[in-house]
C-alpha cells in the first residue's frame, strides 16, 4: 500500500493505476468496435429474413445505439484520463471528520478517477463537494455540504502541487488561502494564448459565485482582469457536473460580444472535460431574426465606430432604448389592436364567418394573443368547424390561402412599415420607404424593431435553454434585456464591468435588472483585479478614475507614455520594442480607436515587420468584425474587439488630449488588456 502522505509516492502510484485503466478502456475500445462490425454484418447477411413487423430490425437497432453509447462514454473517459496522466492531481486537504481520529486524505485534480468504476475514488473532481474544503478554508475548522448533509470536521494540512507531465515539479503545504505565491507565478506565466482554466488557484470569492446554484439570477459586476469570464466558464463546468440528469451542454447559452471571442474561450469547458456550449451574438441572432423585416442590420461594431465620429449618435441610440421609448412603443401597440385591423366575413365554399363572428373571437376569445398572430388563431377555429362538418382535413393548398384571406384584415403585417407609423406618429425622423431587399436597419433601430416583433407576434420561447451567460453586461440596453426576458425565463448569470462601457456614459445595469427580473436576482461584486501588474491597473484607473479597486501584489515594469507626432512614428517605435523576450511573451497588441485606423496600423506595420525579418504571415494579424479566430503573435485591432482579450505587451495609440468620455473608456479598455508591459502613444 502507498504513502498517501507521500505527494511524490502517491504521484507514481496513481500514474501506474492511470496507466492500467487506459489500457482497459482501449481493450473495451477495441472490442466495442468489433462488437459494432459484428452486428452490422449479422444485418446484411439477415435482413432479408427478418421478421415482417421489424421488431428483430428494431433490437438490433437499439443494440447498436447502446454499443455505440457506450462506446461514446469510454472515448471520453479515455480523453480525461490521458489529460490526467500529464498532471494528476493539483491539491490536497487532509481533513479529519468529526469523531475521528486520523484525517482522510483527498487529492485533487481536473476529475475523478478510481481504479475501477464505482469504486472509491483516488482523485476527486475539483467539483465535488468535498474539494470545496480546498477553496474554502484554510487550517482549522471546516465544513461542506455533502448529498447526505453537511460534514464537518478539521483541516489538518493543505497541499498545492505542480505536475508536468506526469513529473513533480513542487509540491508543498500551505498553510493559508491558496498560495498568492503561486498565484503569482500562475499570472506571471506566459505561454499561453487563449484564456487559462484557472482551477489550481480559485480564490474564495470566485469560488462562492462558481458554486452558487441558490440564486436564479446572478449578476457580477467586476473590475477589469477580476476573472468574470473565468469564473463564469468555470460556474458553467460546475453546473454541469453537478446536475448531469437535467443540464446538458446543450442547455446552456452563451451570449458573447464576437466571434473571435468566442475563439478565445472555446477551449476551456473541453480542458475542464465538458463539451463546449452553444454561443451566440445577440447583434447576429436579431439579424437572423429581421430577415423578413429588413436585408441588412448594423451591429454594434457601426454604432460604436458612428459615436466616435458623430456625439449625437450615442443620444440617439440612448433615446431609442430608453424605458420612455418603450413606453411609447406600448402605448402605439395598443392603438394598433383597432387602427390596423379591416374586419370583413370569411368565405371558404358555401362556408362564411361573419365579421361579427371574427370580432367577437378576436377581441374576446384570443385577446391574450399578440395582435399579429391573433388571426391565425381565428382562421383555425374557422378551418376547424369547417373540417369538422366535411369530416375531412382540409390540404394544404386549400389552408394557406383561407389563413391569408383572414391576414388580409390587418392592414399590414410589415414591422418595417408598423415601426415607421410609430415614428412618424411621435414625431421622430422616419426610416426610408424601400422595398425588403434594399432595408438596412440602423443599430439604434434594429432593437425597437425587434421588441415590436416580440411584442405583436407569437415567437417561439427557447425552453431548450436552460442556462443564460450574458458577457459583458454593460454593453446591453435595456431594451436588450427586455427581449431577453421575453425569449428566456431560465437561470442566468450576468457579468461585466460598467467601467468598461462602451458609450458617453457608463451604463450601471444593475439600476434597473431588478425591474426587469425582479428580486431572484443577487448582485456580486468582484474588486481585486488579477491580470494586470499593479503599475498597469494604476495607470488604467487613473484614466477614468476608479477608486475601490483592489490590486494583486504583483509587479513589473511602468507604463511608457510617450508622445509622437504620427501614427507611423508611434509604430516604429512600438516595433523596436516588440516581443522583447521571444521565449516569454507570446501575444502583443496594437490598440487604436476605430476600424479605420485599426487597417492603416495594420499596413503600416506590415511594411516596417517585413523589414524586420518578421514572419508577417504568420506572426501579424488583424482582428477585425469578420474575424473568427485569435492567433498568438501580434495583433492590431480596436478597442471594441480587443474588449475580453488580454496580450503580454499592448500598445495602446490614442489621439493626444482626447477627453470624450468614449475615448477615455477606450484607452481604459486598452490599457486593462496588457498583462505584463503597457506602452502608450500619444498622437
Ligand atoms: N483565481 C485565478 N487564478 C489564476 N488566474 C486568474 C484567477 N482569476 C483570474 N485570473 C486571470 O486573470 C485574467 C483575467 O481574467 P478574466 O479574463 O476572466 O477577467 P475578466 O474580469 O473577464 O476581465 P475583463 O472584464 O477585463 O475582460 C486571466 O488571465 C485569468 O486567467
Amino acid at each position: 500500500m502507498t504513502d498517501q502522505k507521500n505527494g511524490q509516492e502517491y504521484l507514481s502510484f496513481v500514474l501506474e493505476k492511470l496507466q492500467a485503466r487506459l489500457a482497459e478502456i482501449s481493450q473495451s475500445l477495441l472490442d466495442g468496435q468489433k462488437e459494432i462490425e459484428n452486428m452490422h454484418d449479422y444485418y446484411w447477411q439477415n435482413y432479408t429474413e427478418m421478421d415482417q413487423y421489424g421488431y428483430e430490425d428494431y433490437d438490433n437497432q437499439q443494440a447498436l445505439l447502446h454499443q455505440v453509447n457506450a462506446n461514446q462514454e469510454q472515448l471520453l473517459l479515455r480523453s480525461r484520463f490521458r489529460k490526467m496522466l500529464d498532471s494528476p492531481f493539483f491539491g490536497r486537504v487532509d481533513f479529519c471528520y468529526d469523531g475521528d481520529d486520523e484525517p482522510e486524505i483527498f487529492y485533487i485534480g481536473i476529475g475523478n478517477f478510481a481504479e475501477r468504476p464505482g469504486e472509491l475514488p483516488l482523485i476527486y473532481d475539483w467539483r465535488s463537494p468535498v474539494s470545496g474544503l480546498f477553496y474554502d478554508f484554510d487550517r482549522g475548522p471546516a465544513s461542506y455540504l455533502a448529498p447526505g448533509g453537511e460534514m464537518t470536521g478539521e483541516i489538518c494540512s493543505k497541499w498545492q502541487y505542480k505536475i508536468r507531465d506526469g513529473k513533480m515539479i513542487y509540491g508543498f503545504e500551505s498553510d493559508v488561502k491558496i498560495d498568492d505565491d503561486i498565484l503569482k507565478a500562475e499570472l506571471g506565466s506566459n505561454g499561453e494564448v487563449q484564456l487559462k482554466n484557472i482551477i489550481r488557484t480559485i480564490q474564495k470569492e470566485q469560488n462562492a459565485i462558481i458554486r452558487n446554484t441558490k440564486d436564479r439570477i446572478l449578476v457580477i459586476q467586476g473590475a477589469a482582469g477580476s476573472g468574470k469570464t473565468s469564473v463564469a466558464l468555470h460556474r458553467i463546468a460546475y453546473l454541469l457536473y453537478h446536475d448531469r440528469q437535467n443540464l446538458k451542454s446543450s442547455n446552456i447559452l452563451i451570449l458573447s460580444p464576437n466571434g473571435v471571442f468566442s475563439d478565445y474561450i472555446s477551449h476551456i469547458l473541453p480542458e475542464l472535460g465538458e463539451e463546449n456550449i452553444q454561443e451566440m451574438s445577440f447583434d447576429l441572432f436579431a439579424y437572423r431574426k429581421l430577415q423578413d423585416t429588413a436585408a441588412d442590420c448594423e451591429d454594434r461594431c457601426d454604432q460604436i465606430e458612428r459615436e466616435m465620429r458623430d456625439p449625437k449618435a450615442a443620444e440617439r441610440f440612448a433615446l431609442k432604448q430608453s424605458q420612455a421609448f418603450v413606453d411609447q412603443m406600448e402605448g402605439f401597440a395598443l392603438e394598433l389592436e383597432d387602427e390596423l385591423m379591416n374586419f370583413s366575413d370569411v368565405s371558404y365554399k358555401s362556408f362564411v364567418k361573419s365579421e361579427s363572428e371574427i370580432i367577437t373571437l378576436f377581441y374576446d376569445k384570443f385577446a391574450d394573443i399578440p395582435l399579429l398572430s391573433r388571426m391565425d388563431a381565428v382562421a383555425e377555429t374557422f378551418i376547424d368547424e369547417i373540417e369538422t362538418l366535411l369530416n375531412r382535413d382540409l390540404p394544404e393548398e386549400e389552408r394557406i390561402p383561407l389563413i391569408e384571406k383572414f391576414r388580409k384584415m390587418y392592414g399590414t403585417m410589415d414591422f418595417y412599415v408598423l415601426y415607421n407609423r410609430f415614428l412618424k406618429k411621435e414625431g421622430y425622423q422616419t426610416l426610408p420607404r424601400r422595398p425588403l431587399e434594399k432595408r438596412k436597419l440602423r443599430y439604434e433601430d434594429v432593437y425597437p424593431v425587434l421588441y415590436l416583433k416580440y411584442r405583436l407576434s407569437r415567437q417561439a420561447e427557447r425552453s431548450n435553454i436552460k442556462h443564460l451567460v450574458i458577457d459583458e453586461m454593460q454593453d446591453y440596453s435595456r431594451l436588450q434585456y427586455l427581449i431577453i426576458r421575453r425569449m428566456f425565463s431560465c437561470k442566468m448569470t450576468i457579468l461585466g464591468d460598467r467601467a468598461q462601457t462602451m458609450a458617453d456614459q457608463q451604463q450601471d445595469v444593475l439600476q434597473f435588472l431588478p425591474g426587469i427580473f425582479g428580486k431572484d436576482l443577487r448582485r456580486i461584486e468582484m474588486r481585486k483585479s488579477y491580470r494586470n501588474t499593479v503599475e498597469i491597473a494604476s495607470y488604467a484607473a487613473n484614466l477614468i478614475g476608479v477608486t475601490d479597486l483592489e490590486l494583486f501584489e504583483r509587479h513589473g515594469m511602468p507604463v511608457l507614455e510617450r508622445d509622437v507626432t504620427d501614427l507611423e512614428a508611434a509604430l516604429r517605435e512600438a516595433v523596436d520594442t516588440l516581443f522583447p523576450d521571444e521565449k516569454t511573451y507570446e501575444t502583443a497588441a496594437v490598440i487604436v480607436p476605430d476600424e479605420k485606423t485599426a487597417e492603416r496600423t495594420y499596413l503600416i506595420l506590415r511594411e516596417i515587420l517585413s523589414e524586420k525579418d518578421f514572419d508577417c504571415e504568420k506572426r501579424l494579424s488583424w482582428l477585425n468584425r469578420d474575424s473568427s479566430s485569435f492567433k498568438k503573435g501580434l495583433t492590431v485591432t480596436t478597442f471594441y474587439l480587443a474588449k475580453g482579450l488580454e496580450f503580454d505587451q499592448v500598445f495602446s495609440i490614442f489621439p493626444k488630449d482626447e477627453k470624450r468620455e468614449i475615448m477615455m473608456q477606450a484607452q481604459y479598455i486598452a490599457a486593462t488588456r496588457a498583462l505584463h508591459e503597457l506602452r502608450v502613444y500619444h498622437i
